[in-house]
C-alpha cells in the first residue's frame, strides 16, 4: 500500500474556488492562500447566519494507543462516505501541531484512503495560525518582561509570573529556564517556562471567541501573575490586548480544504486534548453547520479527554447540541488495553482483545451520560482476523451498541457507506443531550463529577497549591466556570500505566490554573506536561524534500 504522502500527492486536488461554490460560497467571500486553501471571510458567516444549522456529529475514540486510533481518519471517511450516500456534510478538524508531526504520532491529516489535502502544507505551516497564535503569546510575554525592565510600574512579582512563553515543538529543553540573563541591560533574570503553542491559552482563547471584539476582550482578561502585594494582573494592565489581537486578525478565520474525494472540510484551531481542551473552533462549527445538513467534527484523545470537553466546555460556550457521536474502536487499542505491548498489538489475539474490552464498555457508559445517541465504529486495521472482528460485533450486539464496520482507511469513503447510514439514522433519534455538571456547583464537586463518573476514580487528592488555587479562584468570584483536566490520554486514570478500566484509583490534582481569558480552569494531575520532549527516534528523522520541492516522509 502507498503511504499517507504518497497517496495524498497523487490525489486530483480541485481549486479550493471549486470546493466553495459547491458550498455555496461567492468567490468574494473567500480569501485563498494559494490554489488548495482559503480563509472564510466574516462576510460569509453574517451572510449565512440566518440559514438552517445542520445536525452535529462528535467522533471520539476509546483510550488510545500511542499511534492513534483513526478519530481523524474516520472523522474525513465519514465525510466522503456521506456523499456516497448523497447527504451534503462538511468535516471540521483541528490544525495539527509541529509538535507530534515531527515526534511520535506523525501528521493529524488522517491516513490511506481518507486524509485531507494538501496534507504537506495542512501539517507544516498550512496558513500561518499557529505561528500567529505563537507570536501573539509571546508578544505578552515580551511585554512583561519589558515592563519590568523599563521600572516595573505594576509592581508584577517576578516570582509569580503565571504566563508562560510558548512554541509550537516538541521541546523539552525549553520547559524550564531563565531569562533576563546577561546584566542590566538584556533585562532582569527570572525563571520561566515554555509550553507547547497548542496547550497555550491563546490557542483555547482563538477557539472559543466568536469574533475579533470578544477575542480581543478575552485576551485582555489573560492573567498573566501577581503584584507583590498580591494583587492579580491581567494583559489589559500591560494594553496587550489590542496588538494581540492584531496579530491573530486572520487566524481568527476559518479555513476550507478539501478530502481525497473533494469533500469540503474545515480546519480551524489546535488544542491537544490531554493539556487541553482538545477542539476545533466554535467559530468552524458554528459556520459549517450553516453551510451543510451534517457536520462531523472530533475532539482529541478518548472520549475522557476530548468529548467531555467537547460537551462540557465548547458546547456550553457556543450553544450547540450533538446530534449524534460516533465512538471509534479499534483492535489493535482495545489488545493495548488488555495489556499487550505496543508492538505485538497487530498479532492475532482474541483473548486480549476480550480483555481490553472494558475500556470500550467505559467509553459508552461515559458517552451515554451526555443523552446523545452513540454508533460504534470499528476501524478496520489489515492486520485484524475475522475472527477478532466478529467478537467485538457480538460485544457491541450484546452491549446494545449501535456499530458499523469502518474500512475508510482503505477504501475511502465506499468504506464508509454503513457507518453513514447508521449515524444518519442516529441523528433522526430524539436526544436529550446535557452536560455533565452544572457551572454554579463549587469547583471541588465539578473536578469530582469528571473524575468519579468518567475516569472512574474513587477520590481526587489536592496538592497544597491546588488546595489554595480553587479557594482562590472562588473567592474572586470565578468558580463558575468549567474545568478543563490535563491528564495522560492512555489511561482513564492518571496513570499512564493503568490500561483497560482501573476503579478504586485516586486523581491527583498537582496544579490548578484560572484561564480567565478562555473562561476555565485547568487543573493538571499527575505528571503531565505542558512541553512534549521529542522520543529518541523523531519522526522529523524521515521527512525530507528533493530539488523540486517535493516533500516524503510526512505520515
Ligand atoms: N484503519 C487504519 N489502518 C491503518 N492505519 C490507520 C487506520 N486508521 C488510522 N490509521 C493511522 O493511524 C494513525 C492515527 O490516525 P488518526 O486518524 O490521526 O487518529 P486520531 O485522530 O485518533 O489520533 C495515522 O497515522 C493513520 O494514518
Ligand atoms: O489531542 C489529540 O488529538 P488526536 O487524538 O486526534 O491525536
Ligand atoms: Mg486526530
Amino acid at each position: 500500500m502507498l503511504s499517507d504522502i504518497e497517496i495524498a500527492q497523487q490525489a486530483d486536488m480541485h481549486k479550493i474556488t471549486q470546493i466553495a461554490a459547491q458550498l455555496g460560497i461567492q468567490p468574494d467571500e473567500l480569501e485563498p492562500y494559494g490554489q488548495y486553501k482559503a480563509k472564510l471571510s466574516d462576510a460569509l458567516e453574517k451572510r449565512v447566519a440566518q440559514n438552517p444549522a445542520g445536525k452535529l456529529i462528535l467522533v471520539t475514540a476509546i483510550n488510545p494507543t500511542p499511534a492513534g486510533e483513526g478519530k481523524t481518519t474516520t472523522t474525513v471517511g465519514l465525510g466522503q462516505a456521506m456523499a456516497k450516500i448523497g447527504r451534503n456534510a462538511i468535516i471540521a478538524l483541528r490544525e495539527p501541531s509541529l509538535g507530534p508531526v515531527f515526534g511520535v504520532k506523525g501528521g493529524a491529516a488522517g491516513g490511506g484512503y481518507s486524509q485531507v489535502i494538501p496534507m504537506e502544507d495542512i501539517n507544516l505551516h498550512f496558513t500561518g495560525d499557529i505561528h500567529a497564535i505563537t507570536a501573539a503569546n509571546n508578544l505578552l510575554c515580551a511585554m512583561i518582561d519589558n515592563h519590568i525592565q523599563q521600572g516595573n510600574a505594576l509592581d508584577i512579582d517576578t516570582r509569580r509570573i503565571t504566563f508562560k512563553r510558548c512554541l509550537d515543538m516538541n521541546d523539552r529543553a525549553l520547559r524550564n529556564l531563565v531569562v533576563g540573563m546577561g546584566g542590566p541591560a538584556n533585562g532582569v533574570p527570572r525563571e520561566d517556562h515554555f509550553m507547547i503553542t497548542v496547550a497555550s491559552e491563546v490557542m483555547a482563547i482563538l477557539c472559543l471567541a466568536t469574533d475579533i471584539t470578544d477575542l480581543k476582550t478575552r485576551l485582555g482578561k489573560i492573567i498573566i501573575g501577581y503584584s507583590r502585594s498580591g494583587k492579580i494582573l491581567y494583559a489589559s494592565d500591560l494594553q496587550a490586548q489590542g496588538a494581540m489581537a492584531a496579530l491573530l486578525k486572520d487566524a481568527l478565520k476559518p479555513n476550507l480544504v478539501q478530502t481525497l474525494e473533494n469533500t469540503p472540510c474545515l480546519i480551524h484551531g489546535g488544542p491537544f486534548a490531554n493539556i487541553a481542551h482538545g477542539c476545533n473552533s466554535v467559530r468552524a462549527t458554528r459556520l459549517a453547520l450553516k453551510l451543510a445538513d451534517y457536520v462531523i467534527t472530533e475532539a482529541g484523545f478518548g472520549s475522557d479527554l476530548g468529548a467531555e470537553k467537547f460537551m462540557d466546555i465548547k458546547c456550553r460556550y457556543a450553544g450547540l447540541t450533538p446530534n449524534a457521536i460516533v465512538l471509534v474502536a479499534t483492535i489493535r487499542a482495545l489488545k493495548y488495553n488488555g495489556g499487550i505491548p505496543k508492538d505485538k498489538c497487530s498479532e492475532p489475539n482474541v483473548d486480549a482483545m476480550q480483555a481490553g474490552m472494558v475500556n470500550l464498555e467505559a467509553h459508552i457508559e461515559n458517552l451515554q451520560k451526555f443523552g446523545v445517541p452513540i454508533v460504534v465504529a470499528i476501524n478496520r486495521f489489515a492486520a485484524d482476523t475475522d475472527e477478532e472482528i466478529a467478537a467485538l460485533e457480538q460485544f457491541c450486539k450484546a452491549k446494545g451498541a449501535d456499530f458499523a464496520l469502518s474500512e475508510v482507511f482503505a477504501k475511502g469513503g465506499e468504506g464508509g457507506r454503513d457507518l453513514a447510514q447508521k449515524v444518519v439514522a442516529a441523528t433522526e433519534k430524539p436526544g436529550s443531550f446535557h452536560y455533565l455538571y452544572d457551572l454554579d456547583k463549587p469547583v471541588k464537586e465539578k473536578i469530582e463529577t469528571i473524575t468519579t463518573k468518567i475516569y472512574g476514580a474513587a477520590k481526587v487528592a489536592y496538592s497544597a497549591d491546588a488546595e489554595a488555587a480553587i479557594k482562590e479562584i472562588e473567592a474572586a468570584g470565578s468558580g463558575n466556570l468549567p474545568v478543563c483536566i490535563a491528564k495522560t490520554q492512555y489511561s482513564l486514570s492518571d496513570d499512564p500505566n493503568k490500561l483497560g478500566r482501573p476503579t478504586g484509583f485516586t486523581v491527583s490534582a498537582a496544579v490548578v490554573r484560572l484561564l480567565n481569558g478562555a473562561g476555565f480552569i485547568v487543573v493538571e494531575t499527575g505528571a503531565i506536561m505542558t512541553m512534549p520532549g521529542l522520543p529518541a527516534k523523531p519522526a522529523a528523522c524521515q521527512i525530507d524534500i528533493d530539488a523540486d520541492g517535493n516533500i516524503s516522509g510526512l505520515f
